[in-house]
């Protein structure tokens, strides 16, 4: 057979080929724009960042919070959180009483501090909420005016702060529980009902909120969703509809059952039998000692039924360190005998069946994590919590000072107090078992958040928590730029192909390759 032909002249293209060729660069051309097009034009818009700033104004101290979420995203849940926490040195304002001009200048140095972390720009349409809890409802209680002259002076000084101002006053105990358990579910992603969760909503309607305990000085909260709802304590639920979903929350709150309270109720009735003024206490370390002025204990509306004459103006405490005494003293506290309702908790106060899993913080997390007895990944069961209390309260006063010197004396003396309170409050007041103590998480924060009802309140107040579930894209923008870039990936391939396919290049042709 004779060889073919090598001419010097190149080969006509033929116009099928042309075409192609053409066809294949417009498509390459066409992808390079679709991908371009999608990244810029479909960009998000530069982030525009939004303030909003909540004092805590809490019975033992204030605590002043700085959130911030992007602007276009204010309706979505889970995306403001907290970039600043500014302890106000000294007591909570309800500790101004006898000096009430002096609680508002208190808060100046976290307000500067506010300033510092907020653009200047955005001064003047940050607003600002103070909130004050169970110290502040006490005052009010024992003299209204002192309260209203605290409320005054506090107001004063946030509105001479460059924000906006949106108010400051006491806030009930219920906003308080209602708040605390919005901050944990949002925080926790609870309210999100999209794809599965969504559909087995639509199957049963499981309750996948968690439940709030939050302990302060002066109140404790309990708030959850219970699984049935009985018809009674109308006064004790709450109604929300968020995004889209409805709530009935179970919510009480005890005022005089905070830590520093229960501490002052347990010591006036214990000095309802000291002779002296001197008293042995099974809540204090051996070796520790304390004296306490009578007028003081009995000047509040927690104690005020207790008081009596006495012959001594000064009571005299001597630590004993013992769990099972101190246990068995605390537990008279909670009044467990007549219950108008199908259950309750204790003093004839209603509480439906415990449910689902619980967040606890403020003092709940203070106190176990002292203890270490906070782990997540392997919770302490609550026999073993009662031991650890039991071996803390009996260490000598002596022996825990020098161990814990960069702990406050106050906090560190009553931390034997405040566990064995905890332990009696959970399990005898609220009736939790060694089961279903397993599901309460001692925690401090969620993500960069504090746990508490400050982030409920803001996000209240400032209507960024839709009824209704905000309309949202099907796609986010990274999706959809992948999306953009994968069509046209299998455009470019499909037409690279056809070229081969149609074209055979010389090094595809049999007897090359
Ligand atoms: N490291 C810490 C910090 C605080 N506390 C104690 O924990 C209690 C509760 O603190 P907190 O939750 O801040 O209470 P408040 O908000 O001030 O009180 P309330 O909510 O009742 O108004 C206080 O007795 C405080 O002394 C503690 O034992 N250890
Ligand atoms: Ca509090």
């Amino acid at each position: 057979m004779d060889e073919p032909k090598v001419t010097g002249t190149k080969p006509k293209m033929s116009w099928t080929r042309k075409i192609l060729l053409i066809l294949g660069f417009l498509s390459t051309l066409a992808a390079i724009a679709l991908i371009a097009v999608a990244v810029t034009q479909n960009k998000p818009l530069r982030k525009n960042i939004k303030y909003g700033i909540v004092l805590d104004a809490g019975s033992s101290h204030t605590n002043l919070y700085v959130y911030d979420w992007p602007a276009e995203k204010e309706n979505n849940t889970g995306v403001v959180q907290q970039v600043e926490v500014c302890k106000v040195e000294g007591s909570g304002i309800s500790g101004y009483s006898q000096a009430t001009e002096k609680a508002g200048p208190s808060l100046m140095q976290c307000l500067r501090r506010a300033e510092e972390v907020i653009p200047p720009n955005q001064h003047p349409e940050t607003p600002v909420y103070l909130g004050a809890t169970a110290g502040m409802r006490l005052l009010s209680l024992e003299d209204k005016s002192a309260a209203d002259k605290v409320l005054s002076s506090v107001e004063k000084t946030l509105r001479s702060a460059p924000f906006n101002f949106q108010g400051a006053r006491i806030i009930s105990g219920q906003e308080e529980g209602a708040y605390g358990w919005i901050t944990i579910n949002y925080l926790l992603g609870s309210f999100k009902q999209s794809g599965w969760t969504k559909f087995l909503h639509t199957l049963k309607s499981v309750s996948e909120t968690s439940g709030a305990l939050d302990l302060g000085g002066a109140s404790t909260q309990i708030t959850f969703v219970p699984d049935e709802i009985p018809y009674e304590s109308p006064e004790s639920w709450l109604h929300f509809r968020l995004y889209g979903k409805d709530y009935k929350v179970y919510t009480h709150s005890f005022l005089c059952y905070g830590k520093d309270q229960a501490l002052k109720r347990k010591l006036a009735r214990d000095l309802q039998t000291s002779e002296n003024g001197s008293l042995l206490d099974p809540c204090f370390h051996r070796g520790y000692q304390r004296t306490i002025n009578i007028s003081d204990l009995f000047r509040n509306p927690c104690t005020s039924a207790e008081k009596k004459q006495l012959p001594f103006s000064q009571l005299y405490i001597q630590g004993e360190g013992d769990y099972q005494k101190c246990r068995r003293s605390i537990q008279n506290l909670f009044n467990k005998t007549d219950c108008p309702y199908s259950s309750c908790s204790f003093n004839g106060i209603y509480l439906p069946p415990l449910q689902g899993d619980f967040g606890a913080f403020s003092a709940f997390y203070f106190v176990m994590n002292f203890l270490n007895l906070t782990s997540e990944k392997s919770p302490v069961a609550l026999d073993k919590v009662a031991s650890a209390v039991q071996s803390f309260c009996a260490r000598p006063w002596q022996e825990v000072k020098p161990a814990y010197r960069q702990i406050k004396e106050k906090y560190l003396s009553e931390y034997c107090f405040s566990g064995t309170y905890i332990l009696s409050l959970l399990q005898n007041g609220y009736e939790f078992t060694e089961e279903n103590w397993q599901r309460i998480h001692f925690l401090e924060k969620i993500g960069s958040s504090d746990a508490g009802w400050t982030l409920g309140y803001m996000l209240n107040l400032t209507n960024m928590i839709p009824a209704e579930e905000p309309a949202m894209p099907p796609l986010s923008h990274g999706s959809y730029v992948g999306l953009m870039v994968l069509c046209s990936l299998v455009l470019v391939s499909v037409v690279l192909l056809a070229w081969l396919l149609f074209h055979k290049p010389k090094c595809l042709q049999k007897g090359i390759v």
